[in-house]
Protein backbone atom coordinates (compact mmCIF):
# COMPACT_ATOMS: atom_id res chain seq x y z
CA UNK A 1 0.00 0.00 0.00
CA UNK A 2 1.37 3.42 -1.14
CA UNK A 3 1.66 6.27 1.78
CA UNK A 4 0.66 9.65 0.61
CA UNK A 5 2.37 11.79 2.18
CA UNK A 6 0.66 15.06 1.11
CA UNK A 7 -1.76 13.37 4.33
CA UNK A 8 1.17 13.53 6.20
CA UNK A 9 1.62 16.97 5.63
CA UNK A 10 4.78 16.31 3.42
CA UNK A 11 4.80 18.58 0.49
CA UNK A 12 6.65 19.42 -2.79
CA UNK A 13 9.19 22.24 -2.93
CA UNK A 14 9.34 24.16 -6.30
CA UNK A 15 12.14 22.21 -7.57
CA UNK A 16 9.64 18.88 -7.46
CA UNK A 17 11.74 17.22 -4.67
CA UNK A 18 10.02 17.11 -1.42
CA UNK A 19 11.05 19.82 1.14
CA UNK A 20 13.04 17.93 3.93
CA UNK A 21 10.96 15.68 6.01
CA UNK A 22 12.22 12.87 8.13
CA UNK A 23 9.51 11.22 6.49
CA UNK A 24 10.88 10.86 3.56
CA UNK A 25 12.92 7.96 2.69
CA UNK A 26 12.97 7.66 -1.32
CA UNK A 27 13.46 10.41 -3.46
CA UNK A 28 12.97 10.46 -7.44
CA UNK A 29 14.63 12.95 -9.67
CA UNK A 30 13.09 14.10 -12.53
CA UNK A 31 15.10 16.53 -14.87
CA UNK A 32 15.49 17.45 -18.76
CA UNK A 33 18.24 18.26 -21.09
CA UNK A 34 17.34 20.37 -24.50
CA UNK A 35 18.92 18.54 -27.19
CA UNK A 36 19.73 20.48 -30.03
CA UNK A 37 22.57 19.75 -32.96
CA UNK A 38 22.88 21.61 -36.56
CA UNK A 39 24.00 20.35 -39.68
CA UNK A 40 24.81 22.49 -42.25
CA UNK A 41 26.05 21.99 -45.95
CA UNK A 42 28.98 24.59 -46.60
CA UNK A 43 30.41 25.18 -50.06
CA UNK A 44 34.47 24.30 -49.22
CA UNK A 45 34.39 24.61 -45.97
CA UNK A 46 38.27 24.49 -45.88
CA UNK A 47 38.26 28.41 -48.18
CA UNK A 48 40.35 30.11 -45.53
CA UNK A 49 37.52 32.99 -45.96
CA UNK A 50 35.00 30.80 -44.36
CA UNK A 51 34.75 30.44 -40.39
CA UNK A 52 32.21 27.91 -39.65
CA UNK A 53 34.78 25.45 -38.11
CA UNK A 54 36.79 28.08 -36.04
CA UNK A 55 33.58 30.18 -35.35
CA UNK A 56 32.26 26.99 -33.60
CA UNK A 57 33.67 26.76 -29.23
CA UNK A 58 36.11 29.47 -27.95
CA UNK A 59 39.38 30.73 -26.89
CA UNK A 60 41.47 29.86 -23.97
CA UNK A 61 43.19 33.50 -23.05
CA UNK A 62 42.75 34.31 -25.92
CA UNK A 63 44.61 31.56 -27.96
CA UNK A 64 42.20 29.47 -29.96
CA UNK A 65 43.18 25.69 -29.48
CA UNK A 66 41.84 22.84 -31.50
CA UNK A 67 42.38 19.08 -31.47
CA UNK A 68 41.43 17.46 -35.07
CA UNK A 69 41.55 13.91 -35.87
CA UNK A 70 41.94 13.29 -39.33
CA UNK A 71 41.37 9.80 -41.22
CA UNK A 72 44.69 9.00 -43.03
CA UNK A 73 43.73 9.08 -46.48
CA UNK A 74 41.77 12.14 -45.86
CA UNK A 75 45.12 13.79 -44.73
CA UNK A 76 47.17 12.42 -47.37
CA UNK A 77 44.46 14.02 -50.20
CA UNK A 78 43.49 17.21 -48.25
CA UNK A 79 45.50 17.21 -45.01
CA UNK A 80 47.72 20.30 -46.56
CA UNK A 81 44.43 22.29 -47.07
CA UNK A 82 43.06 21.21 -43.71
CA UNK A 83 46.90 22.80 -42.22
CA UNK A 84 46.78 25.56 -43.94
CA UNK A 85 43.19 26.28 -42.71
CA UNK A 86 43.44 26.32 -39.02
CA UNK A 87 46.89 28.45 -39.57
CA UNK A 88 45.89 30.98 -41.27
CA UNK A 89 42.96 31.00 -38.83
CA UNK A 90 46.20 31.34 -35.61
CA UNK A 91 44.85 28.06 -34.54
CA UNK A 92 46.80 26.25 -32.36
CA UNK A 93 46.42 22.65 -33.32
CA UNK A 94 47.23 19.27 -32.91
CA UNK A 95 46.77 16.67 -35.45
CA UNK A 96 45.87 13.10 -34.78
CA UNK A 97 46.02 11.00 -38.17
CA UNK A 98 44.46 8.05 -37.94
CA UNK A 99 43.98 4.84 -40.46
CA UNK A 100 40.32 3.89 -40.14
CA UNK A 101 38.61 1.24 -41.54
CA UNK A 102 35.83 -1.13 -40.44
CA UNK A 103 38.72 -3.30 -39.07
CA UNK A 104 40.20 -0.76 -36.56
CA UNK A 105 36.95 0.49 -35.55
CA UNK A 106 37.46 -0.49 -32.13
CA UNK A 107 38.13 0.65 -28.68
CA UNK A 108 42.15 0.49 -28.75
CA UNK A 109 41.61 2.88 -31.59
CA UNK A 110 39.47 5.08 -29.55
CA UNK A 111 42.05 5.06 -26.63
CA UNK A 112 44.71 6.17 -28.56
CA UNK A 113 42.99 9.50 -29.47
CA UNK A 114 42.28 9.87 -25.91
CA UNK A 115 45.94 9.32 -24.96
CA UNK A 116 46.86 11.98 -27.57
CA UNK A 117 43.89 14.17 -26.58
CA UNK A 118 45.50 14.28 -23.13
CA UNK A 119 49.14 15.10 -23.85
CA UNK A 120 47.93 17.92 -26.18
CA UNK A 121 44.88 19.23 -23.02
CA UNK A 122 41.76 20.47 -24.11
CA UNK A 123 39.50 22.47 -22.16
CA UNK A 124 35.92 20.43 -21.61
CA UNK A 125 33.37 22.83 -22.99
CA UNK A 126 34.90 25.61 -24.92
CA UNK A 127 37.64 23.69 -27.23
CA UNK A 128 35.77 20.95 -29.35
CA UNK A 129 37.21 17.78 -31.19
CA UNK A 130 36.97 18.34 -34.67
CA UNK A 131 36.95 15.32 -36.76
CA UNK A 132 37.16 15.24 -40.43
CA UNK A 133 36.47 11.08 -42.02
CA UNK A 134 33.66 8.82 -42.89
CA UNK A 135 31.45 7.03 -41.09
CA UNK A 136 34.09 4.44 -38.84
CA UNK A 137 36.15 7.60 -37.58
CA UNK A 138 32.99 9.79 -37.15
CA UNK A 139 31.82 6.78 -34.77
CA UNK A 140 34.88 6.62 -32.75
CA UNK A 141 35.35 10.45 -32.40
CA UNK A 142 31.70 10.60 -31.17
CA UNK A 143 32.65 7.81 -28.63
CA UNK A 144 35.61 9.60 -27.56
CA UNK A 145 33.99 12.89 -27.23
CA UNK A 146 31.16 11.25 -25.58
CA UNK A 147 33.24 9.85 -22.87
CA UNK A 148 35.96 12.41 -22.22
CA UNK A 149 35.59 13.95 -19.31
CA UNK A 150 31.71 12.34 -19.46
CA UNK A 151 31.62 14.50 -22.52
CA UNK A 152 33.03 16.87 -24.56
CA UNK A 153 31.71 18.54 -27.68
CA UNK A 154 32.74 17.71 -31.24
CA UNK A 155 32.11 19.16 -34.66
CA UNK A 156 32.18 16.80 -37.59
CA UNK A 157 33.03 17.02 -41.62
CA UNK A 158 31.68 13.87 -43.06
CA UNK A 159 34.55 13.17 -46.14
CA UNK A 160 32.46 10.20 -47.55
CA UNK A 161 29.02 9.63 -48.73
CA UNK A 162 27.48 7.47 -45.96
CA UNK A 163 29.41 10.07 -43.65
CA UNK A 164 27.39 12.82 -45.23
CA UNK A 165 23.67 10.91 -45.60
CA UNK A 166 23.96 9.03 -42.63
CA UNK A 167 26.56 8.62 -40.10
CA UNK A 168 27.23 12.03 -39.57
CA UNK A 169 23.51 13.57 -39.36
CA UNK A 170 22.44 11.52 -36.57
CA UNK A 171 23.26 10.58 -32.64
CA UNK A 172 25.03 7.68 -32.69
CA UNK A 173 28.63 6.26 -32.00
CA UNK A 174 29.96 3.27 -31.56
CA UNK A 175 32.97 1.03 -32.16
CA UNK A 176 32.85 -2.78 -32.64
CA UNK A 177 33.63 -4.58 -29.56
CA UNK A 178 33.97 -8.86 -28.85
CA UNK A 179 33.39 -9.30 -32.98
CA UNK A 180 30.05 -7.94 -33.05
CA UNK A 181 29.41 -4.75 -35.14
CA UNK A 182 28.58 -0.96 -32.96
CA UNK A 183 28.46 -3.40 -29.16
CA UNK A 184 29.92 -0.30 -27.43
CA UNK A 185 28.52 3.03 -28.34
CA UNK A 186 26.32 5.98 -27.03
CA UNK A 187 23.74 8.44 -28.07
CA UNK A 188 25.80 11.60 -28.72
CA UNK A 189 25.52 13.92 -31.69
CA UNK A 190 28.20 16.23 -32.85
CA UNK A 191 26.84 20.08 -31.75
CA UNK A 192 27.57 20.70 -35.97
CA UNK A 193 28.25 18.62 -39.05
CA UNK A 194 29.73 20.65 -41.92
CA UNK A 195 28.47 19.27 -44.94
CA UNK A 196 30.84 19.73 -47.92
CA UNK A 197 30.58 17.52 -50.48
CA UNK A 198 34.16 18.49 -52.58
CA UNK A 199 35.37 15.60 -50.09
CA UNK A 200 33.14 13.03 -52.09
CA UNK A 201 35.85 13.95 -55.58
CA UNK A 202 38.05 11.99 -53.97
CA UNK A 203 36.40 8.64 -52.96
CA UNK A 204 36.75 6.15 -55.09
CA UNK A 205 33.70 4.34 -57.20
CA UNK A 206 32.96 1.69 -54.58
CA UNK A 207 33.15 3.59 -51.63
CA UNK A 208 29.93 6.16 -53.45
CA UNK A 209 28.43 2.91 -54.05
CA UNK A 210 27.93 2.50 -51.08
CA UNK A 211 27.20 5.66 -49.23
CA UNK A 212 24.06 5.37 -52.01
CA UNK A 213 22.81 2.14 -50.66
CA UNK A 214 21.88 4.11 -47.43
CA UNK A 215 20.33 6.20 -49.61
CA UNK A 216 18.35 3.31 -51.41
CA UNK A 217 17.63 2.40 -47.76
CA UNK A 218 15.57 5.95 -46.99
CA UNK A 219 14.29 5.73 -50.83
CA UNK A 220 12.98 1.75 -50.20
CA UNK A 221 10.71 2.71 -47.13
CA UNK A 222 9.74 6.25 -47.31
CA UNK A 223 10.69 8.08 -50.65
CA UNK A 224 9.14 6.69 -53.27
CA UNK A 225 10.68 9.68 -56.01
CA UNK A 226 13.92 9.32 -54.06
CA UNK A 227 13.59 5.70 -55.61
CA UNK A 228 13.24 7.54 -58.98
CA UNK A 229 16.04 9.79 -58.52
CA UNK A 230 18.12 6.62 -58.34
CA UNK A 231 16.79 4.36 -61.15
CA UNK A 232 17.42 7.73 -63.44
CA UNK A 233 20.27 9.24 -61.93
CA UNK A 234 22.45 6.71 -59.74
CA UNK A 235 24.76 5.58 -62.85
CA UNK A 236 25.64 9.12 -62.83
CA UNK A 237 26.15 9.93 -59.67
CA UNK A 238 28.35 6.64 -59.35
CA UNK A 239 30.11 8.36 -61.92
CA UNK A 240 30.48 11.79 -61.36
CA UNK A 241 30.40 11.95 -57.37
CA UNK A 242 28.06 14.36 -56.74
CA UNK A 243 30.75 17.15 -58.11
CA UNK A 244 30.75 20.23 -60.30
CA UNK A 245 26.55 21.63 -60.90
CA UNK A 246 24.74 18.74 -59.90
CA UNK A 247 20.77 19.28 -59.79
CA UNK A 248 19.96 15.46 -59.35
CA UNK A 249 22.68 14.96 -56.66
CA UNK A 250 21.91 18.17 -54.49
CA UNK A 251 18.34 16.82 -54.58
CA UNK A 252 19.39 12.79 -53.61
CA UNK A 253 21.64 14.19 -50.90
CA UNK A 254 18.90 16.69 -49.43
CA UNK A 255 15.95 13.82 -49.52
CA UNK A 256 18.24 11.27 -48.22
CA UNK A 257 19.20 13.51 -45.44
CA UNK A 258 15.90 15.08 -44.47
CA UNK A 259 14.21 12.05 -44.88
CA UNK A 260 16.25 10.36 -42.18
CA UNK A 261 16.50 13.32 -39.90
CA UNK A 262 12.70 13.25 -40.10
CA UNK A 263 12.72 9.46 -38.38
CA UNK A 264 15.64 10.51 -36.03
CA UNK A 265 14.31 13.84 -34.21
CA UNK A 266 11.01 12.14 -32.92
CA UNK A 267 12.98 9.26 -31.88
CA UNK A 268 16.54 10.22 -31.52
CA UNK A 269 17.36 7.93 -28.30
CA UNK A 270 15.35 5.18 -29.60
CA UNK A 271 12.97 4.95 -27.01
CA UNK A 272 10.66 3.51 -29.83
CA UNK A 273 12.61 0.25 -31.39
CA UNK A 274 9.96 -0.05 -34.63
CA UNK A 275 12.60 1.71 -36.77
CA UNK A 276 12.17 2.48 -40.19
CA UNK A 277 15.78 3.56 -40.66
CA UNK A 278 16.96 0.01 -39.52
CA UNK A 279 15.95 -0.97 -42.63
CA UNK A 280 19.06 -3.46 -44.01
CA UNK A 281 20.22 -3.59 -40.51
CA UNK A 282 18.60 -6.63 -38.96
CA UNK A 283 20.36 -9.57 -40.89
CA UNK A 284 23.68 -7.11 -42.22
CA UNK A 285 25.33 -6.31 -38.49
CA UNK A 286 26.51 -10.24 -38.14
CA UNK A 287 26.94 -10.42 -41.66
CA UNK A 288 29.07 -7.48 -42.07
CA UNK A 289 31.51 -8.87 -39.43
CA UNK A 290 31.55 -11.92 -40.41
CA UNK A 291 32.72 -11.18 -44.05
CA UNK A 292 34.12 -8.28 -42.78
CA UNK A 293 37.03 -6.73 -44.91
CA UNK A 294 35.20 -8.51 -47.96
CA UNK A 295 31.83 -6.34 -47.21
CA UNK A 296 31.76 -2.40 -46.33
CA UNK A 297 28.79 -1.26 -44.60
CA UNK A 298 26.29 -0.37 -47.19
CA UNK A 299 26.68 -3.70 -49.28
CA UNK A 300 26.33 -5.79 -46.13
CA UNK A 301 23.32 -2.90 -46.00
CA UNK A 302 22.28 -3.91 -49.56
CA UNK A 303 22.36 -7.48 -49.39
CA UNK A 304 20.14 -7.53 -46.28
CA UNK A 305 17.75 -5.31 -48.51
CA UNK A 306 17.93 -7.80 -51.25
CA UNK A 307 16.67 -10.44 -48.59
CA UNK A 308 14.31 -8.52 -47.07
CA UNK A 309 12.91 -7.43 -50.62
CA UNK A 310 12.67 -10.78 -51.49
CA UNK A 311 10.63 -11.87 -48.37
CA UNK A 312 8.37 -9.14 -48.83
CA UNK A 313 7.36 -10.19 -51.88
CA UNK A 314 6.87 -13.63 -50.80
CA UNK A 315 4.27 -12.16 -48.35
CA UNK A 316 2.33 -9.87 -50.97
CA UNK A 317 3.52 -6.82 -49.74
CA UNK A 318 5.42 -6.02 -53.08
CA UNK A 319 4.23 -7.03 -56.70
CA UNK A 320 7.00 -9.18 -58.36
CA UNK A 321 7.47 -6.28 -60.45
CA UNK A 322 8.72 -4.19 -57.75
CA UNK A 323 11.18 -6.57 -56.40
CA UNK A 324 12.63 -6.68 -60.08
CA UNK A 325 12.76 -2.73 -59.93
CA UNK A 326 14.71 -2.85 -56.64
CA UNK A 327 17.06 -5.47 -58.06
CA UNK A 328 17.62 -3.22 -61.19
CA UNK A 329 18.49 -0.12 -59.22
CA UNK A 330 20.84 -1.98 -56.39
CA UNK A 331 22.80 -3.37 -60.33
CA UNK A 332 22.83 0.05 -61.89
CA UNK A 333 24.38 0.96 -58.80
CA UNK A 334 27.08 -1.53 -58.77
CA UNK A 335 25.60 -2.95 -55.36
CA UNK A 336 25.81 -6.84 -54.76
CA UNK A 337 22.17 -8.22 -54.44
CA UNK A 338 23.74 -11.36 -53.34
CA UNK A 339 26.88 -12.89 -51.23
CA UNK A 340 27.92 -16.35 -50.50
CA UNK A 341 28.24 -15.12 -47.28
CA UNK A 342 24.39 -15.40 -46.81
CA UNK A 343 23.54 -19.07 -45.24
CA UNK A 344 20.60 -19.59 -43.41
CA UNK A 345 21.94 -20.60 -40.05
CA UNK A 346 24.55 -17.37 -39.94
CA UNK A 347 21.35 -15.30 -40.77
CA UNK A 348 19.07 -17.46 -38.16
CA UNK A 349 22.12 -16.40 -35.81
CA UNK A 350 22.02 -12.60 -37.05
CA UNK A 351 18.31 -12.55 -36.33
CA UNK A 352 18.28 -13.90 -32.93
CA UNK A 353 21.31 -11.11 -31.90
CA UNK A 354 19.05 -8.39 -33.43
CA UNK A 355 16.00 -9.82 -31.70
CA UNK A 356 17.97 -9.26 -28.51
CA UNK A 357 19.29 -5.64 -30.10
CA UNK A 358 15.04 -4.89 -30.32
CA UNK A 359 14.49 -6.13 -26.56
CA UNK A 360 12.67 -9.10 -27.59
CA UNK A 361 11.04 -8.49 -30.89
CA UNK A 362 12.11 -8.63 -34.50
CA UNK A 363 10.48 -5.33 -35.26
CA UNK A 364 11.34 -6.47 -38.89
CA UNK A 365 11.33 -3.75 -41.29
CA UNK A 366 10.00 -5.09 -44.67
CA UNK A 367 9.12 -2.92 -47.39
CA UNK A 368 5.33 -2.09 -48.37
CA UNK A 369 5.79 -1.95 -52.29
CA UNK A 370 8.10 0.75 -52.70
CA UNK A 371 8.23 3.70 -50.16
CA UNK A 372 6.42 2.42 -47.52
CA UNK A 373 7.02 -0.16 -44.33
CA UNK A 374 5.54 -2.13 -41.99
CA UNK A 375 7.39 -4.20 -38.92
CA UNK A 376 7.08 -8.10 -38.93
CA UNK A 377 7.57 -10.32 -35.92
CA UNK A 378 6.83 -14.00 -36.95
CA UNK A 379 9.86 -14.81 -39.25
CA UNK A 380 10.90 -18.40 -39.57
CA UNK A 381 13.73 -20.04 -39.75
CA UNK A 382 12.08 -21.79 -43.11
CA UNK A 383 11.15 -18.49 -44.64
CA UNK A 384 14.53 -17.34 -44.41
CA UNK A 385 15.92 -20.49 -46.16
CA UNK A 386 13.54 -20.25 -48.38
CA UNK A 387 13.66 -16.36 -49.43
CA UNK A 388 17.37 -16.60 -49.48
CA UNK A 389 17.25 -19.09 -52.13
CA UNK A 390 15.06 -17.39 -54.11
CA UNK A 391 17.26 -14.30 -53.28
CA UNK A 392 20.88 -16.37 -54.59
CA UNK A 393 19.17 -17.19 -57.96
CA UNK A 394 17.99 -13.42 -58.52
CA UNK A 395 20.91 -12.04 -57.71
CA UNK A 396 23.73 -14.06 -58.97
CA UNK A 397 21.65 -13.59 -62.19
CA UNK A 398 21.51 -10.15 -61.78
CA UNK A 399 25.35 -9.80 -60.41
CA UNK A 400 27.21 -11.22 -63.61
N1 LIG B 1 26.52 6.49 -36.43
C1 LIG B 1 25.63 6.22 -37.37
O1 LIG B 1 24.47 6.60 -37.28
C2 LIG B 1 26.06 5.47 -38.58
C3 LIG B 1 25.23 5.45 -39.70
C4 LIG B 1 25.67 4.78 -40.84
C5 LIG B 1 26.90 4.15 -40.84
N2 LIG B 1 27.67 4.20 -39.72
C6 LIG B 1 28.99 3.55 -39.70
O2 LIG B 1 29.80 4.14 -40.70
C7 LIG B 1 30.79 3.19 -41.11
C8 LIG B 1 30.91 3.23 -42.61
O3 LIG B 1 31.28 4.53 -42.99
P1 LIG B 1 32.09 4.82 -44.34
O4 LIG B 1 31.48 4.06 -45.44
O5 LIG B 1 32.22 6.27 -44.44
O6 LIG B 1 33.47 4.08 -44.08
P2 LIG B 1 34.92 4.60 -43.69
O7 LIG B 1 34.88 5.62 -42.66
O8 LIG B 1 35.72 3.37 -43.45
O9 LIG B 1 35.44 5.28 -45.04
C9 LIG B 1 35.57 4.50 -46.20
C10 LIG B 1 36.97 4.61 -46.80
O10 LIG B 1 37.09 5.88 -47.43
C11 LIG B 1 38.31 6.53 -47.02
N3 LIG B 1 38.02 7.96 -47.13
C12 LIG B 1 37.33 8.73 -46.28
N4 LIG B 1 37.15 9.96 -46.82
C13 LIG B 1 37.76 9.96 -48.02
C14 LIG B 1 37.92 10.93 -49.04
N5 LIG B 1 37.35 12.14 -48.96
N6 LIG B 1 38.63 10.60 -50.15
C15 LIG B 1 39.15 9.35 -50.26
N7 LIG B 1 39.02 8.38 -49.35
C16 LIG B 1 38.32 8.69 -48.23
C17 LIG B 1 38.56 5.98 -45.65
O11 LIG B 1 39.93 6.04 -45.31
C18 LIG B 1 38.11 4.53 -45.81
O12 LIG B 1 39.13 3.77 -46.37
C19 LIG B 1 30.35 1.85 -40.57
O13 LIG B 1 31.18 1.47 -39.50
C20 LIG B 1 28.93 2.10 -40.08
O14 LIG B 1 28.59 1.28 -38.99
C21 LIG B 1 27.29 4.85 -38.61
O1 LIG C 1 20.10 4.95 -36.92
C1 LIG C 1 20.66 5.26 -37.91
C2 LIG C 1 21.41 6.54 -37.99
O2 LIG C 1 21.40 7.20 -36.76
C3 LIG C 1 20.61 4.35 -39.05
O3 LIG C 1 20.48 5.10 -40.19
C4 LIG C 1 21.85 3.52 -39.19
O4 LIG C 1 21.83 2.84 -40.40
C5 LIG C 1 22.12 2.62 -38.05
O5 LIG C 1 23.50 2.40 -38.12
C6 LIG C 1 21.40 1.29 -38.03
O6 LIG C 1 20.08 1.52 -37.64
C7 LIG C 1 22.08 0.27 -37.11
O7 LIG C 1 21.97 0.68 -35.78
P1 LIG C 1 22.64 -0.15 -34.60
O8 LIG C 1 22.43 -1.60 -34.90
O9 LIG C 1 24.10 0.21 -34.57
O10 LIG C 1 21.91 0.30 -33.38
ZN1 LIG D 1 23.99 1.71 -41.87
Amino acid sequence: MSINLADRGVVRSESGLYVYSEQVDSWVVRTQKPVSYEIRFVDDVLDPRRRDLVDFGGRTDGRLRRFVVVDSKVDLLHGDRIRAYFDQHGAECALSVVPADETVKDFETAARIVREIDEFGINRRTEPIIVFGGGVLMDIVGLVGSLYRRGTPFVRVPTTLIGLVDAGVGAKTGVNFNGHKNRLGTYFPADLTLLDRSFLGTVDRRHIGNGLAEILKIALIKDLRLFELLEEHGPELLGNKFQGHNRAGDIVLRRAIHGMLEELQPNLWEATLERCVDYGHTFSPTVEMHALPALLHGEAVCVDMALTTVMATRRGLMTEAECHRVFEVMRRLELPSWDPHLRSDLLVKALQDTVRHRDGLQRLPLPVGIGDVTFVNDVTAEEIAAAVENQRVIGTARNV
